[in-house]
C-alpha cells in the first residue's frame, strides 16, 4: 500500500467535540447574531453574506429582521450554508479575541498532528465551518496555536461534504493521488464520498460512541490509533 502523503481532517466529532460546536459555538453565534448584524450592517462583507443567505432562501425582498430570523432558524437546524458559516465565523472571532472560549481539541490531537507533520505528512482541514472559523479554532485551541501544522483549509466553498466532487476538487488542489491521501471524519456519508473520489478513509468514533459492526471504513477511537 502507498505511503500516506497528506491527511485531510474534519473538525466536529473528529478533532473536536460535537458538544463544543453545538453547546458553545452555535449558542454564542445565535445569541449575538441580531446585535452583530445591526452593528456591522455597513460592512461590505456582512452585507454580502446577508444577501447570499436571502438569495439562497429565495427571498425577493427581505427586511433585516427576516434575514436574521432565517439565519437563526438555520443555526437551529444545523444548516451548512456558506453564508451562515461565514457570519458565524465573524461572530466567533469576537469570542476568541475576548477569551470567552478556546477551541476544543481532543487530548491526543495536538501531539498526533505534530508527529504526522514531523514525519513529512501534509495536514489539511475540511469542515463546513468557514476557513476563517477553522483557523480561529486551531489558532486559539486548548493546546495552543496549531495553525503552523496545517498546509491548507477547505470549507463549503469547495463543495458540500457529502459529495464526491468536493473530494475530487481537494485532490486536485493537493496534487496527490487519492490513495496517498487519508480523510478522517466521524460521518460515514462524508467518508463514502471521499472514498468514491479515491481517498483512503478512517472513521473516528469518539467514546462513548463505538465503531459500527461491521464497519464500512477503518474505524478508531482516537488519532493515536489512526494508521497513517
Ligand atoms: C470551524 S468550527 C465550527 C464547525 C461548524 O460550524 C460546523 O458546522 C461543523 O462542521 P463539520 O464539517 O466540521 O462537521
Ligand atoms: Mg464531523
Amino acid at each position: 500500500m502507498s505511503a500516506i502523503r497528506a491527511i485531510v481532517t474534519d473538525i466536529e466529532g473528529t478533532t473536536s467535540s460535537i458538544r463544543f460546536v453545538h453547546e458553545v459555538l452555535f449558542p454564542y453565534a445565535r445569541k449575538r447574531l441580531p446585535a452583530f448584524v445591526e452593528t456591522h450592517a455597513d460592512k461590505p462583507e456582512v452585507q454580502h453574506w446577508l444577501s447570499e443567505a436571502a438569495r439562497e432562501a429565495g427571498f425577493i425582498e427581505a427586511s433585516r429582521n427576516e434575514v436574521i430570523d432565517l439565519l437563526i432558524g438555520w443555526i437551529d437546524s444545523d444548516r451548512k450554508a456558506t453564508s451562515l458559516k461565514a457570519l458565524q465565523g465573524l461572530i466567533w472571532a469576537e469570542g476568541y479575541a475576548s477569551g470567552d472560549y478556546l477551541g476544543h481539541v481532543y487530548p491526543e490531537v495536538a501531539d498526533r498532528l505534530r508527529a504526522w507533520h514531523a514525519a513529512g505528512i501534509r495536514l489539511y482541514v475540511y469542515s463546513s465551518g468557514s476557513v476563517e472559523a477553522q483557523k480561529l479554532l486551531f489558532g486559539h485551541s486548548e493546546a495552543g496555536d496549531l495553525t503552523p501544522l496545517f498546509s491548507g483549509y477547505f470549507d463549503t466553498r469547495t463543495g458540500p461534504k457529502r459529495e464526491t466532487a468536493s473530494y475530487a476538487r481537494i485532490l486536485e488542489v493537493l496534487d496527490e493521488p487519492g490513495d496517498q491521501v487519508l480523510f478522517l471524519s466521524d460521518v460515514v456519508a462524508e467518508l463514502d464520498a471521499a472514498r468514491a473520489a479515491g481517498m483512503r478513509t478512517t472513521q473516528l468514533c469518539r467514546p462513548p460512541e463505538t465503531c459500527p459492526t461491521p464497519a464500512t471504513h477503518p474505524c478508531v477511537a482516537d488519532f493515536d490509533a489512526v494508521e497513517a
